[in-house]
């Protein structure tokens, strides 16, 4: 089977590591920049400041604070600001959110643009796209993708490892996601032909691997502020390596059922709203695993789960049992999703709802 896909590496430069932000002004000078718009969060700038102000030295910066959502307003906002002030560089520090904004902020306005993130929360500082919100923070439902990658992604651990850990677990989760999400459809043989989709399954085990032999001295250490070789990497494939997959892999290694459920529980039971995106998409594993009669990968998953207190059931999240008509409603959604049905395996209404069901059945008797 010919297999074609969009392959979007990532960031054009990566630096992780004690210093690596020194290599800032090398990359704004190749681009010519000397006007640098900085866009920064509230937490995220008092912890990153200390890092970055030594650019002050060589380049006009303007410091802006964004209004905390990547919405369409905000971007708007901030691209007029780019052009008003004609600036030719946007460095982007911050959480996921922020990242976001700043790559659609870069495509609005069509300027160079690098990404400090300052946490260890999700891919969303490598993947070239962002997920959109309205401006009170109720997800648009729409994502913005695109080919031009950012100039860089630089971070030092000591700047990563001060900050909330239930993101670095919320992270986890949403990392060895990759892995499951994928696994069942890139481990078709059509699919060993595609250098590529090989790649991108490399990727996902690399994610899954490091986070099972390190994730739990990584929290370990981040719980104490230290910068060890484990949390190094942990924290490395959640905003790096994790991109790589979805980079490499395209739709055939992206949000499958473990995400499709995550947006349908999201959208119809309001009582998960308090959960992060990870911590739900935790739950989607185990729904996904439970879709493909995978008990056995589960149950090898329990204790990290219980160690990380990731939901393993709706019953967990306090939204079981369902009413049937939310049942039919998030079924129906996580049929729509075309991805889902990529999985070789029959997909219909029917089997979705039985691994719903299934799944609590399993959790619940397995205590
Ligand atoms: N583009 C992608 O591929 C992709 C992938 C996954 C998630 N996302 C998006 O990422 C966003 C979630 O990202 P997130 O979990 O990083 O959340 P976030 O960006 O909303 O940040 C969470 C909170 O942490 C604070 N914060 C940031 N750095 C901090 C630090 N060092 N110390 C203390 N607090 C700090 C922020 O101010 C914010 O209040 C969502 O919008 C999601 O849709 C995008
Ligand atoms: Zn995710």
């Amino acid at each position: 089977m010919d297999t074609v896909v969009n392959v979007k590496v990532g960031p054009q430069f990566y630096k992780y590591g004690q210093g690596a932000m020194e290599m800032i002004p090398d990359i704004l000078n190749e681009y010519g920049a000397k006007r640098v718009l900085l866009v920064h969060g509230t937490i995220s700038w008092e912890k990153a400041r200390p890092y970055l102000e030594f650019l002050d030295k060589d380049f006009a910066i303007q410091y802006e604070k964004y209004n905390g959502e990547c919405s369409y307003n905000e971007a708007n906002r901030l691209a007029k600001l780019v052009e008003d002030g004609n600036f030719d560089f946007i460095v982007g520090v911050g959480g996921g959110k922020l990242c976001d904004l700043v790559y659609y902020v870069g495509s609005l306005t069509k300027k160079p643009f690098g990404v400090v993130p300052t946490l260890a929360s999700n891919c969303a500082p490598w993947a070239p796209l962002s997920v959109m919100y309205k401006d009170n923070g109720l997800a648009e439902g729409k994502t913005e993708h695109y080919k031009r990658q950012a100039a860089f992604l630089i971070t030092e651990p000591t700047l990563v490892i001060d900050a909330p850990i239930k993101f670095f677990i919320a992270g986890i989760a949403d990392t060895i996601a990759k892995w499951y999400e994928s696994d069942m459809i890139l481990e078709q043989p059509q699919f060993e032909a595609n250098n590529f989709l090989m790649l991108a399954r490399h990727s996902a085990r690399i994610c899954k691997d490091v986070i099972a032999e390190d994730g739990l001295k990584a929290i370990e250490d981040m719980r104490n502020g230290t910068v060890s070789a484990e949390f190094i990497k942990v924290s490395e494939v959640i905003f790096g390596v994790a991109g790589l997959v979805g980079g490499f892999g395209d739709k055939y290694a992206r949000n499958t059922a473990a995400h499709a459920i995550h947006d349908a529980i999201s959208a119809y039971l309001p009582g998960v709203h308090n959960y992060l995106h990870g911590e739900k998409v935790a739950y989607g594993i185990f729904y996904q695993l439970a879709l493909e009669g995978k008990w056995q990968v589960i149950d090898e998953l329990i204790p990290m789960y219980e160690a990380l207190s990731l939901p393993k059931s709706l019953t967990e999240m306090g939204e079981y049992p369902l009413a049937e008509e939310e049942l039919n409603n998030i079924v129906e959604l996580v049929n729509k999703k075309q991805k889902v049905h990529l999985l070789p395996m029959t997909i219909n209404e029917e089997v979705l709802k039985k691994a719903i069901i299934d799944l609590e059945k399993y959790i619940n008797t397995e205590v």
